[in-house]
């Protein structure tokens, strides 16, 4: 038989789920180990897209638990808004199927892979079928589902599917289990906690094999979810705009202004003008070279940029600095949020933190949080344009040694968002280099470095006068002492010089003819608080400051005065009674509580 006949017979199509089958690294499935980590991160990136979406705030609960010596079943439920059943068999068995491909917004899944991969990976190592239970709060029971997918054809297929009481009123369940080991745990908490971080809006709750974990919300605001905006015509490729054009009954200028973004009455007439094509021909039925020479126009004009504002949501500097707060306790941090740029026609913004100090290791290299549209990248990080810009920065000039990122008790986060996010695989581990998004990110890096600097040379001032003052402070008492046998007279208190020198807050009390004198000063830069209180109410062993002392008394009835004494100032003032009408003197005075705070 002639070879091209023989290879002919051999010929046949392959089912996109035959060919993840095979090929599973490209979703993330390159190791047992790995499996779960992407698991979780595609179910819990669901869970969040479907809780922003519904506007509620997320409380998601990820369990994973040993059914076998090495399988794992992972568990991941949500209060978000449900899957109406008919949809349940095709989001969780079939591949490239999803609400998200066509719309254009900022969102974590894209491709209608994610999870569904999960369930494939799940039944080539256990042959166990994914567990899904759903309920869309306008139904009184939940439906639950035991679904497998049909490989050669991508189909789903439903073994069993009944209705079930279930304590949310609304909300996911999906149970997958498959072959896979927790050697990877530590990566696993930190993927949690990253997500926790950027989702400061959301409450996670994880059992892991028995170990529970808690990552509370710092936030209790709802994200506006991102609205979803029609192509900008820079960024629109031929043969989607063929396809769009085939399916319009409109006219070329209507097709422009209700299909693209940013083009109105004014630019739809520029195109047209510049395309030479006739301003009453339809879309529809136009010829390759029209198209073409329409293409051009389109992406030659001046059109304004995506509106970003509607289709991004980026965290927001207070929100990552609270985020950063909640799961790090550093020394210093400072977050920037910068302007939406474009990039092919499509809208992004860079947004970055930089903190400093605290529990960090103060030997080793930085530690990079990357994020892309609100989720941790954790694999791939040599690969990633993130930490490629970050290498770029010349951070010595921000007092920072560096062997391409910094090295010291650094902590970078960046985070990507667009409605394109440009991966560099569709396991989505690492973000493509584009030059625009590779610029805003090392200018948001450079302008926190600055700030970093400043910090640090405050910080190294500050600590340097210090030890001087308590270089001075530690021979005063023998001067004093050594001046005051010289000249024959009394050792002076050198507690207020010392004070000065130190910069601290002196407070004195002095029962005088009847009355408590009490005297301040305010030695330091900053202004200081001073709160008196009263506390004849209580017993005397109640009367010591201690930390957690001043909020438990600090009501209107026995707080006494609150003043604010401007720095290097002083302040005084004499009491002689409280509201009770006048006490003895001395008690008074040993109930008078006063408290300083440098504000
Ligand atoms: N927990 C959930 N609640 C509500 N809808 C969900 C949930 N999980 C998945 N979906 C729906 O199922 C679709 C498919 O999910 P899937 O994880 O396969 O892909 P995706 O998230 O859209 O994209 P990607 O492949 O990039 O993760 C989603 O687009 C969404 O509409």
């Amino acid at each position: 038989m002639d070879l091209a006949e023989e290879l002919a017979t051999k010929q046949r199509s392959i089912s996109v789920a035959e060919f993840f089958e095979k090929n599973k690294h490209l979703l993330g499935f390159d190791s047992p180990t790995r499996g779960i980590i992407t698991t979780i991160k595609e179910a819990v990136d669901n869970s969040l897209d479907a809780c922003e979406e519904a506007e509620v705030l997320p409380d998601i609960y990820v369990g994973i638990k040993r059914t076998e010596k090495d399988v794992y079943r992972i568990i991941v439920e949500d209060n978000g808004p449900g899957i109406v059943p008919k949809q349940v068999p095709f989001v969780f068995g079939k591949l490239l199927y999803g609400s998200r491909f066509h719309q254009i917004k900022q969102s974590r899944g894209q491709q209608g892979i994610g999870i569904s991969a999960a369930v494939l990976y799940a039944q080539l190592t256990t042959g166990i079928p994914a567990t899904v239970i759903s309920r869309t709060g306008h139904t009184s029971k939940a439906n639950r589902f035991l679904i497998m997918i049909k490989t050669e054809v991508n189909e789903p297929q439903v073994l069993e599917q009944e209705e079930i009481d279930w304590d949310r009123m609304h909300g996911t369940r999906v149970e997958i289990e498959f072959k896979s080991s927790l050697a990877a745990k530590k990566r696993l908490l930190d993927y949690l906690r990253y997500t926790a971080v950027v989702n400061p809006h959301a409450r996670i709750r994880a059992d892991i094999d028995g170990e529970k974990f808690n990552f509370e919300r710092g936030s209790d605001e709802t994200i506006i979810p991102p609205k979803a905006i029609a192509p900008h015509p820079h960024g629109i490729e031929f043969g989607t705009l063929k396809r769009m054009a085939e399916a319009s009954s409109l006219k070329l200028k209507e097709f422009l202004i209700e299909g693209f973004s940013r083009v109105g009455d004014k630019n739809a007439d520029e195109i047209i003008g510049m395309s030479g094509l006739k301003p009453d021909r339809k879309a529809q039925g136009l010829k390759t070279e029209e198209l073409k020479k329409l293409l051009d126009a389109m992406q030659t004009v001046q059109v304004p940029p995506p509106p970003a504002s509607q289709c991004l949501s980026p965290i927001g500097e207070d929100k990552i600095v609270a985020g950063i707060d909640k799961e790090f306790q550093l020394d210093f941090v400072r977050s920037r949020t910068r302007k939406s740029q474009v990039f092919s026609g499509h809208p992004f913004i860079v947004e970055a933190a930089i903190g400093y100090g605290g529990k960090l290791e103060s030997e080793g290299p930085a530690q990079i949080l990357r994020f892309a549209n609100r989720v941790p990248l954790l694999y791939q990080q040599g690969a990633c344009l993130i930490t490629n810009a970050a290498s770029q920065v010349n951070w010595k000039a921000y007092n920072l040694s560096q062997q391409g990122i910094p090295i010291g008790p650094v902590l970078i986060l960046v985070h990507v968002a667009s409605t394109n996010v440009p991966f560099t695989s569709e396991s989505k581990d690492a973000v493509a280099a584009i030059p625009e998004i590779e610029k805003e990110i090392i200018l948001v890096l450079q302008e926190l470095g600055r700030e970093l600097k400043n910090y640090i040379s405050r910080r190294d001032k500050n600590k340097q006068q210090e030890e001087r003052a308590r270089a001075v402070c530690s021979i005063l008492p023998d001067i004093a002492e050594k001046v005051a046998d010289i000249v024959g007279k009394p050792v002076p208190d050198t507690t207020s010089l010392e004070a000065q020198i130190m910069r601290k807050v002196v407070v004195k009390k002095k029962v005088s003819n009847g009355k408590v004198l009490i005297s301040v000063n305010n030695y330091t830069k900053h202004p200081a608080s001073l709160t008196i209180y009263n506390m004849s109410e209580d017993s005397a062993s109640d009367a010591k400051p201690k930390p957690d002392f001043v909020d438990k008394i600090g009501d209107e009835y026995n707080k006494l005065w609150k003043v604010e004494i401007s720095p290097e100032s002083s302040w005084k003032t004499e009491y002689s009674g409280n509201s009770h009408g006048t006490v003895s003197v001395r008690g008074v005075e040993e109930k008078l509580l006063v408290v300083v705070d440098i504000i």
